[in-house]
């Protein structure tokens, strides 16, 4: 995880800086932050977003990780450091201009329509027409058409686009709005806790959907509380606590114990065992042990300034 596009000297030739863009991150934050009023959720955060590659951005509750998509999303404005995509620095106002450079957001509560079919919620808001003027109409055999052949491209069989999107499963709604956010050109796919509501079945199918996003070239940012969901997809790891970067490490840098233990809070739940320990009636033999909570991990400054 570096900054992405070589040494700024000017007069290189196109080809090579069409090469240093291709090879380099789609969206960086450099020593971002964020305040609300008196209060700094984010500060000193440092992320990269590759095609093909999913980051993953792991924290408990109030860490930071909404302020931290809602910066790249364009729902808010960072009040601190940079904000890259392309390496060109940019600061959104709106959503709608994260879309347009290709950085969609599938959100925890998808914004769908339950009583509407499949095929009607994959193109909402953005309807496929026939004929032009007065006689322009909704193309529905087109749309059915496309919905069927996206869906199936990202490995996805529904038996009935025209049931109502409200009767899919959680994670099947969940892919249908990945499957989406791909079709519609998405470059970088934000997902927001993805698997927070879902079973452990359900959990495994919208992982294998990430990971059909993540080999299409996307890159994606997985927003998650759990560290074996991250395991199984990520190719980085990017820990939050209170609004600042705790751990920010390539998959060859930290085992799926070491991400866990920084999930756990380490000497925290430490000192929380120790606690617990005076109190009857709590085992805390089920807890992990100290040492292994406090093991030092690897990487853990990396991308720090
Ligand atoms: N609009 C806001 N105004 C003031 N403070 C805010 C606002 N949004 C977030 N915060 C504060 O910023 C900190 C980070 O919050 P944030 O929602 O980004 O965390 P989170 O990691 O997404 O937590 P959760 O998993 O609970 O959603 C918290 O202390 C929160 O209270």
């Amino acid at each position: 995880m570096t900054s992405t596009n070589g040494t700024g000297t000017h007069g290189a030739v196109i080809a090579d800086t069409a090469a240093d863009q291709a090879d380099g991150a789609i969206v960086e934050l450099r020593n971002a932050g964020k305040s609300y009023g008196n209060i700094r959720a984010l500060h000193g955060v440092d992320l990269a977003v590759y095609p093909g590659k999913v980051t993953c951005v792991l924290g408990d509750n109030g860490a930071g990780k909404s302020t931290l998509i809602k910066i790249v999303s364009g729902l808010h404005q960072h009040t601190e450091g940079e904000f890259l995509v392309d390496g060109q620095p940019v600061r959104f106002s709106t959503p709608r201009e994260a879309l347009d450079k290709g950085i969609a957001t599938v959100y925890q509560d998808l914004a769908t329509v339950p009583l509407m079919p499949v095929w009607r919620n994959f193109f909402l808001g953005s309807e496929m027409t026939r004929g032009s003027g007065p006689l322009r109409r909704l193309d529905i055999e087109k749309m059915k058409k496309t919905a069927d052949e996206e869906l199936r491209n990202m490995g996805i069989v529904l038996d009935d686009l025209e049931q109502p999107i409200g009767t899919l499963s959680g994670g099947q709604r969940q892919c249908v709005a990945i499957a989406r956010a791909v079709y519609f050109g998405a470059r970088v796919l934000i997902l927001d806790e993805p698997t927070a509501a879902l079973g452990v079945k359900q959990s495994g199918v919208v992982l294998k959907y990430i990971a059909a996003a993540r080999d299409r070239g996307l890159g994606v940012i997985f927003i998650t509380h759990n560290p074996h969901h991250a395991y199984m997809v990520g190719d980085h790891f990017s820990v939050l606590r209170l609004g600042t970067l705790e751990l920010s490490a390539d998959r060859s840098e930290v085992s799926l114990e070491e991400l866990t233990n920084h999930m756990a809070g380490g000497a925290e739940l430490a000192a929380l065992k120790h606690e617990l320990s005076q109190v009857r009636g709590v085992d805390v033999e089920e807890l992990p042990e100290e040492a292994d909570l406090t093991a030092p991990v690897a990487g853990g400054g990396e991308g720090k300034s």
